[in-house]
């Protein structure tokens, strides 16, 4: 007797052979993905595409019950081949295996992130606050390369207590390590993911022009990894480096000959900033684009600043609790429209069944975090930007609303640079609103230039470019700047 067929999740029914290899989106992924959960009325939906099976979590209840109950099973990361050992991204412990590896570098990195530790890194952040100011002020229409710039150099000031200054070359090789890796991602489905066998080609093989951009772009990421971490170990065998993340693990490890060490500390290290860097600019970019295409917001929070920070200093952490207008637009900023849209992907570790169905082993799992902060149930009218969903009539933080907490993952994977990004993330906006106003740069007839809510379309998903002018509010509010610089 032949035994049933599977029953999986719902999905568009595939080709013979091919599978749903067409159905599979390479763009906007959550947008599909969503609109397949409703077609099919399933939380949970499947495509399968020569032989992989994908697997979306379209619900906060649907990713909680994975994630979170069943951690034995989906911690663990897919491994695109051409991503982590061609290119050199195996370094980013972030996709690492579920396992005892991960483990370690969880804990070693938490250790220095957890919430009772991350004040330790406030005055990096501060000086990283001060000196984004200072930019836009200098460089009122380079708004986006000065925010990449704070945030970039407020992680390496943590992690390596050094203090760039624009142009540095350590921030330039992040910088171009970050692009070649958008480059690769947003290539999509790379054959050699799909058929390792590929990666055994010599780099002279017709076709294999994959294999030699793939040599160039390791030698940058290697470069990205080592050049800091050793940089920093030298002065601090020297006993001339400053406390930070790194100086934490080698001290820790007093004694030992570190050398073995290297990989793991360099690779802790180095992660940060290729996690923190271009999610936390994602962020800022959104939250610049709601302040262009909503002043009104800006405009009460601004009100609120005037009259909680006053015209004298610069608003700090202490303030959070006087400032719900702000943090609402933090709230909102990291509801509307996250970067990490779809997070990671993750793997099945084992065959699973749920509500029913069936997830096999080896599925790649992902989480429609996009889908999750714009439920309607939840977050009513989710695709309006409107910060005073989180606020009482009063301007009270409501705690009926939740934190979109989503946006940092879930279980055992989730965001552990998630304390450090909310302190950095509010000082600079706080600062920002505190100082300047956010206008739409002006064309050659001096009429406002149009911008729209548009993002990119990849697994990361900043705004698309967009072009605006930081002014100073007032006299006042520069020379605070300038004093504080
Ligand atoms: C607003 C900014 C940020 C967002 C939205 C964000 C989002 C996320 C998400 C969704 C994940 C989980 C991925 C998954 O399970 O597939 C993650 C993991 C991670 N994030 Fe963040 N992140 C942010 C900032 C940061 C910062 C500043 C750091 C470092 C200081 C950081 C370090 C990491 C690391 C190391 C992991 C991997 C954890 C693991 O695999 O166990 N992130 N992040």
């Amino acid at each position: 007797r032949r035994r049933a067929p599977h029953r999986y999740p719902p999905g568009p029914k595939g080709l013979p052979v091919l599978g749903n290899l067409f159905d599979v989106p390479t763009d906007d992924g959550w947008l599909v993905f969503r609109e397949w959960s409703r077609r099919y009325g399933s939380d949970v939906v499947h495509a399968e595409a020569l032989g992989k099976h994908i697997v979306v979590m379209n619900t906060l209840k649907a990713a909680k019950d994975l994630f979170e109950d069943r951690p034995s099973i989906y911690s663990d990361k897919d491994q695109p081949v051409m991503f982590l050992e061609l290119c050199g991204w195996w370094r980013a412990w972030l996709m690492l295996p579920y396992g005892d590896s991960w483990r370690m570098h969880r804990k070693l990195f938490h250790q220095s992130f957890r919430p009772q530790a991350v004040s330790q890194y406030r005055p990096q952040q501060v000086v990283a606050q001060r000196k984004l100011l200072q930019l836009m002020l200098d460089k009122p229409e380079g708004y986006s390369e000065n925010l990449r710039f704070a945030i970039g150099s407020s992680i390496l000031n943590a992690v390596f207590a050094f203090e760039a200054t624009p142009g540095d070359r350590r921030i330039k090789l992040v910088e171009e390590a970050a692009q070649a890796a958008q480059h690769v991602v947003h290539a999509g489905v790379f054959l050699v993911d799909v058929f390792p066998i590929l990666k055994h080609l010599p780099t002279w093989f017709p076709g294999a022009g994959f294999k030699r951009r793939a040599v160039v772009h390791k030698e940058l990421v290697e470069k990205m990894f080592k050049i800091p971490y050793f940089e920093y170990k030298s002065a601090f065998n020297k006993g001339t480096a400053q406390p930070c993340f790194t100086g934490k693990l080698l001290s820790d490890a007093d004694g030992e000959d570190t050398s073995e060490r290297d990989d793991l500390f360099m690779n802790l290290a180095g992660t940060a900033y290729a996690a923190g860097t271009d999610t936390t600019y994602g962020v800022m970019m959104v939250f610049v684009l709601a302040m262009l295409l909503y002043p009104e917001t800006a405009s009460a929070a601004q009100k609120e600043l005037d009259c909680v920070v006053g015209p004298d200093r610069l608003p700090g952490l202490a303030d959070q609790d006087s400032l719900p207008q702000v943090i609402a637009i933090l709230r909102e900023v990291l509801r509307w429209h996250t970067p990490l849209p779809l997070a990671t992907p993750h793997r099945a570790m084992s065959d699973d069944h749920y509500e029913g169905c069936y997830i096999p082993e080896g599925s790649i799992v992902l989480q429609n975090i996009w889908a999750i902060t714009h439920d309607e149930n939840t977050y009513p009218d989710p695709d309006s930007f409107s910060p005073r969903r989180f606020l009482t009539l009063d301007g009270k933080l409501r705690d009926d609303v939740p934190f979109p907490d989503a946006v940092f993952g879930f279980g055992r994977r989730v965001c552990p640079g998630r304390y450090f990004t909310m302190d950095s993330m509010f000082l600079l906006m706080a600062g920002i609103l505190a100082t300047f106003n956010i206008e739409p740069a002006l064309d050659e007839h001096g009429v406002p230039i149009e911008v729209r809510a548009e993002f990119e379309h990849h697994l990361l998903s900043p705004p698309k470019p967009f072009r605006a002018v930081f002014k100073p509010r007032s006299e006042d509010a520069r020379r605070l700047i300038q004093s504080c610089a």
